[in-house]
């Protein structure tokens, strides 16, 4: 598995936006909003991994919940993986837990599945696989 990209919580990305470039000298290459999660993302490449910039685009949105919570920071880690069928099995195997097994459209052509914070010493994990 590789460090696919780094999830930060932010609460707003224009603010962020104008941070990340400063800090990365570059800009964004890509926003895109993913309905499903309430997110709107942004992401700066980072030699093999990325940096995904999150903010909540409703009071529902898990970003929304940990900002009011945890305030920003580093929201997930994301292991990008070549089969992620296979990899969910393997991991429940080990006895990991997972939020929900079925792969679901994510930001930046992938898909996406997360693991449960409790199982991962307090860290949420997402799986990554490029789509075809
Ligand atoms: C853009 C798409 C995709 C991509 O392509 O990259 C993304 O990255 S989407 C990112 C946003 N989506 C998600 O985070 C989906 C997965 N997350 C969830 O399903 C939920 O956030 C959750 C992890 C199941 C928590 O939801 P819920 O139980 O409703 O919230 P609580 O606030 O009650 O938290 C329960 C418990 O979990 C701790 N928690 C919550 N979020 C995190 C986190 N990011 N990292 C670590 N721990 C987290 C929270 O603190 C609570 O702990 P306790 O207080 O000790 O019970
Ligand atoms: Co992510």
């Amino acid at each position: 598995m590789k460090l696919e990209h780094i999830g930060i919580a932010v609460k707003s990305l224009g603010v962020s936006d104008e941070l990340f470039k400063k800090l990365l000298g570059k800009e964004s290459y890509k926003k895109e909003t993913v309905e499903r999660e309430g997110v709107v993302t942004s992401f700066y490449g980072t030699g093999e991994s990325k940096i995904e910039l999150l903010e909540a685009n409703n009071q529902e949105s898990p970003i929304s919940k940990f900002i009011d919570k945890k305030g920003e920071g580093i929201h997930h880690l994301a292991f990008g993986v070549e089969n992620i069928l296979e990899e969910v099995e393997r991991l429940k195997k080990e006895g990991f837990q997972f939020i929900s097994e079925e792969p679901k459209e994510g930001a930046d052509n992938k898909l996406v599945v997360f693991l449960h914070p409790k199982s991962t010493n307090g860290v949420l994990v997402e799986l990554c696989q490029e789509k075809q």
